[in-house]
């Protein structure tokens, strides 16, 4: 049974771990999760204009300031407060979510915006010199026609510069914002508890991947298209609608008649783009999940032959995916096209009939300009549609992102939990009753165990007996459901998770190590600090691994790959030992932490353990016979219930050969 179930992103060129200064800076943030500063994406040319020039815009935002804060506070409150006030039934809205993230962008938003206003002012002096200048070729002198035509191309260049402007500064406000989010819900997830990693319910790693990797990236483009749409389209679309009234108001507002045909139309294809992007995500989620799993386990794939079978549950989850993906690409595709379809019929009706009406009432000029301001309108109003059709398409996205965040836990930390300094390593279980699931058998039932400082213990028992359970119970894993655990006497409930995790070390069964070298492993728990390498090596010398390390290209600087990948299981397991020992714990335990070791490895590392026994209470779950042998007491956990073994029943266990079998 896997304790830690970490996975970091295999980096196999460098370390992944990241250096002093960033951990500092991350520590920093733990303490105000959201928002962080913003990337420094910002053009430094693009200097922000003085406040005064933008009184105007600032004022509109003050909305933004004063909603702001308390959104932030609301996402700043710490870990217990929001598990006690979360909420997973309340109903989910994922604009207000989001808002918090998108008002902390608002100085590039604001610079974006002011783009938009330059590009309309240019766009809409443009459509009317336009109109004068195709009505006038031909009839004024060449050198008019020479700076008229200069001050169109003029009047050009500054709405392109202005519209790279609003895009480039809306593309850094939605990607700060998504990156600000994805910090944000990976430090949630990272909160909660274990049961939701593992266990029949579980959120597979691959799906909680996808949605901070993918799904993240999906709610970026989501929020351009938002961004990008309410101020730049509404300017666009008031300004030429404005020409066009100037021009002719009877056939502006027959054109504007369109508008809610087009908007029934795009609100219908959106609701129906919303299921089917869901879906989508949901096709690809499992396939993310599926290969997770599967990639990891290559070994046992390949040794049982079993690459056809993985390929064929792979074609499987990907044709899905495909059928998914294609019908959301076909729906995206057809909705422009109905819009189109419906603005340019509808209008082309209304037109022609209200041209054949007021026939004679245009000039030439007029007729160009008019004709230019409808196309014009019609953009911002596609971008409406689009707009509105990417949010339907996000929403899924937002939902499935922040369902990571929205969670009440049941292993909470008090407001006035203690932060143990010292520890000397008592440890009492009191009636320990536990079950994993309302409906599951107790694995421990009534446990009763006290540790005495100092003393070594063993645990053995059968297979699924609760051996780890016991552990997770000890690390505040999970909360038993009747009983307390006391360190030092002190109800570990009433202690802090990171004070009581700290007091005790660990050595799984199942053996998490990181992509990133020997040094930066063993001393894993200073990595956010300065790793002491010369206790890196003790510690790595006393667990017998630094023989090994030496020998490697870069010694203690040698890169391990993903999840300890260039070494073997007896490495590993060292190199396991070697972190624990390096955490310096009151309370070492090693969940058959030499299982893998070969028997002149195993002796040394016992021997280690050994003088380590000497100042630290030891809990060993073990399935050697030496190694429970080196405990002071034995104990056989069975049907959720203690018994100790006296040396003559250990004796009779040991001569009739069923240990082993009793304890694996
Ligand atoms: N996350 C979980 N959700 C539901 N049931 C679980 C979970 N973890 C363990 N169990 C169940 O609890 C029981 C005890 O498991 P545990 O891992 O504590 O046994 P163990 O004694 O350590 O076994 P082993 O020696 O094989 O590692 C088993 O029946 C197992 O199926």
């Amino acid at each position: 049974m896997s304790l830690l179930q970490c996975q970091l992103k295999p980096s196999p060129s460098s370390s992944s771990f990241p250096s002093p200064l960033h951990m500092k800076n991350l520590q920093s943030r733990r303490r105000i999760p959201f928002p962080s500063k913003p990337l420094k994406l910002t053009n430094p040319t693009l200097k922000l204009p003085s406040k005064t020039l933008l009184k105007p815009l600032y004022s509109t935002f003050s909305l933004f300031s004063s909603i702001a804060p308390q959104q932030r506070q609301q996402l700043q409150i710490g870990p217990h407060k929001q598990q006690q006030q979360g909420n997973t039934n309340e109903p989910f809205d994922p604009l207000s979510i989001i808002k918090p993230f998108i008002f902390s962008q608002y100085k590039p938003i604001l610079l974006g915006w002011l783009c938009s206003l330059l590009s309309v002012l240019s766009l809409s002096q443009l459509v009317p010199k336009f109109g004068q200048f195709s009505s006038s070729i031909g009839k004024i002198d060449g050198v008019t026609l020479r700076n008229d035509g200069l001050v169109l191309a003029g009047l050009f260049l500054a709405k392109l510069i202005a519209t790279y402007g609003q895009h480039a500064l809306l593309w850094e406000a939605a990607l700060n914002a998504s990156y600000k989010i994805r910090v944000f819900v990976f430090e949630r997830v990272l909160e909660r508890e274990l049961g939701f990693f593992e266990g029949g319910g579980a959120v597979s790693s691959g799906d909680v991947a996808y949605r901070i990797t993918a799904e993240a990236a999906d709610v970026a483009d989501t929020l351009y298209a938002l961004l990008n749409t309410i101020v730049p389209s509404a300017l666009q679309l008031s300004a030429m609608a404005s020409q066009m009234l100037v021009i002719s108001p009877a056939l502006s507002l027959i054109s504007a008649m369109v508008i809610p045909c087009t908007a029934l139309a795009i609100a219908y294809l959106g609701t129906r783009l919303r299921k089917i992007s869901k879906k989508a995500q949901l096709s690809i989620s499992a396939l993310s999940a599926y290969l997770n799993e599967v990639l990891p386990a290559i070994l046992f794939v390949k040794a049982s032959n079993a690459e056809f079978c993985e390929i064929a549950r792979f074609e499987r989850l990907a044709y899905a995916d495909l059928s998914a993906l294609l019908t959301k690409r076909k729906m995206k595709a057809f909705i422009p096209q109905i819009v189109q379809i419906i603005y340019f019929g509808a209008l082309s009706i209304l037109c022609v009939g209200s041209m054949v009406v007021s026939s004679g009432c245009f000039d030439g000029c007029s007729m160009v300009s008019f004709i230019t301001s409808l196309i014009f309108v019609v953009e911002p109003i596609q971008d409406v549609g689009k707009a509105y059709n990417e949010w339907k398409q996000g929403e899924p996205a937002i939902e499935r992102l922040f369902d990571l965040t929205r969670f009440k836990s049941k292993v909470t930390e008090k407001p006035d939990a203690v932060d143990l300094d010292h520890v000397s390593g008592d440890v009492k279980f009191c009636d320990i009753s536990f079950r994993y699931g309302e409906n599951s058998p107790l694995v421990l039932n009534g446990l009763n165990l006290h540790i005495k400082a100092g003393e070594t213990v063993a645990l053995v028992g059968p297979s699924g007996g609760g051996k780890t359970t016991l552990i997770k119970m000890l690390l505040r894993l999970y909360d038993p459901l009747h009983g307390c655990i006391l360190v030092d006497n002190q109800n570990i409930q009433n202690v802090q998770l990171e004070s009581l995790r700290r007091h005790v070390g660990l050595v799984s069964q199942d053996i998490s190590l990181f992509s990133g070298t020997v040094a930066e492993n063993i001393g894993y728990r200073d990595i956010m600090t300065k790793i002491d390498m010369e206790k890196v090596e003790l510690a790595a010398q006393t667990a017998n691994a630094d023989e090994f390390i030496r020998k490697l290209p870069k010694g203690y600087q040698t890169n391990i790959g993903p999840r300890g990948s260039s070494l073997s299981g007896g490495q590993k397991q060292r190199l396991a030992i070697a972190r624990a020992l390096y955490q310096d714990s009151s309370i070492l335990i090693l969940d058959e932490a030499t299982s893998a070791l070969d028997s002149r490895s195993e002796l040394l590392v016992r021997q280690a353990v050994e003088r380590l026994m000497e100042n630290h209470t030891v809990l060993v779950i073990a399935h050697r016979l030496e190694t429970v042998l080196m405990a002071k007491r034995v104990f056989l956990l069975d049907d959720g219930k203690l018994q100790e073994l006296t040396p003559s029943l250990l004796g009779s266990h040991h001569s009739s050969q069923t240990f082993t079998g009793l304890v694996i």
